[in-house]
């Protein structure tokens, strides 16, 4: 097999694991991880340079991921602009804010979406932080996502700067993934037992 195919396998392969591993975890389970994901990414915003008024790229969790809509809550009631992706095929991701639970719609792969205007895939670059979904993240910084690649076209628009946390349970931080040269290096992985620093600080 030529040294891509058996990449994207072993990659394919990984995500279904991860993708099992998760729906293993019980929901109560899930619950308190989400709690305290939500607890140390507010805890550290001081840390990430985010001050209120300042924007925030985050996600909604579809399906088993890690997170949830209490931390964007949280983000909201400290002041934060929240923005969250919207899917516009294969293009970089749009945003759009996030008002709260009444002001989404769903959107493709199970996702809901703000409902209200997009902002233009260049909007993650007012992003003072930027909290991307991973099914895995390795010390190196390198994220294994979805498989999309919506991520790695769009966060070469954030500012050089920002910190791109990837959110992840605490045994999806791993020693290695394999790497490629489009994927854009997370600077730390937020887990329920804390937040680790990855690669070189930038
Ligand atoms: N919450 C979240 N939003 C995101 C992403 C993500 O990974 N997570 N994306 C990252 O690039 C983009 C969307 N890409 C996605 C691609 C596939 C699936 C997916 O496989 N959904 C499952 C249902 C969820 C599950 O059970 O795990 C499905 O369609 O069956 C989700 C998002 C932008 N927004
Ligand atoms: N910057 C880019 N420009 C064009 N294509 C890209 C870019 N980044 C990734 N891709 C393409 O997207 C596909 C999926 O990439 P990859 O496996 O790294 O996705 P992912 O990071 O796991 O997914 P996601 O970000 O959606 O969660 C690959 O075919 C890759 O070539």
């Amino acid at each position: 097999m030529p040294e891509d195919a058996e990449r994207a396998a072993r990659k394919a392969e990984t995500r279904t694991r991860l993708l099992a591993a998760r729906r293993a975890v019980p929901a109560p389970v899930r619950a308190r991880e989400a709690a305290e994901l939500t607890r140390i990414a507010l805890g550290a915003l001081g840390a990430f340079g985010v001050s209120p008024g300042d924007t925030v790229c985050g996600y909604l969790p579809v399906g088993t991921e890690p997170g949830s809509a209490a931390l964007l809550d949280g983000l909201r009631a400290a002041g934060c602009r929240v923005l969250l992706p919207v899917v516009v095929g294969a293009a970089p991701l749009d945003w759009a804010e996030y008002t709260g639970p009444d002001g989404l719609r769903p959107g493709p792969h199970g996702l809901r979406e703000p409902s209200g205007a997009t902002l233009g895939p260049s909007s993650v670059g007012l992003a003072a932080l930027v909290l991307v979904p991973a099914l895995a993240v390795d010390r190196a910084g390198v994220r294994l996502g979805r498989g999309g690649g919506h991520y790695d076209r769009s966060l070469p628009l954030a500012r050089p700067d920002t910190p791109l946390v990837a959110v992840v349970r605490s045994a999806e931080l791993v020693a290695e993934l394999p790497a490629e040269p489009h994927d854009v290096r997370m600077t730390a992985a937020l887990t329920p037992s804390g937040l680790h620093a990855l690669g070189r600080p930038r």
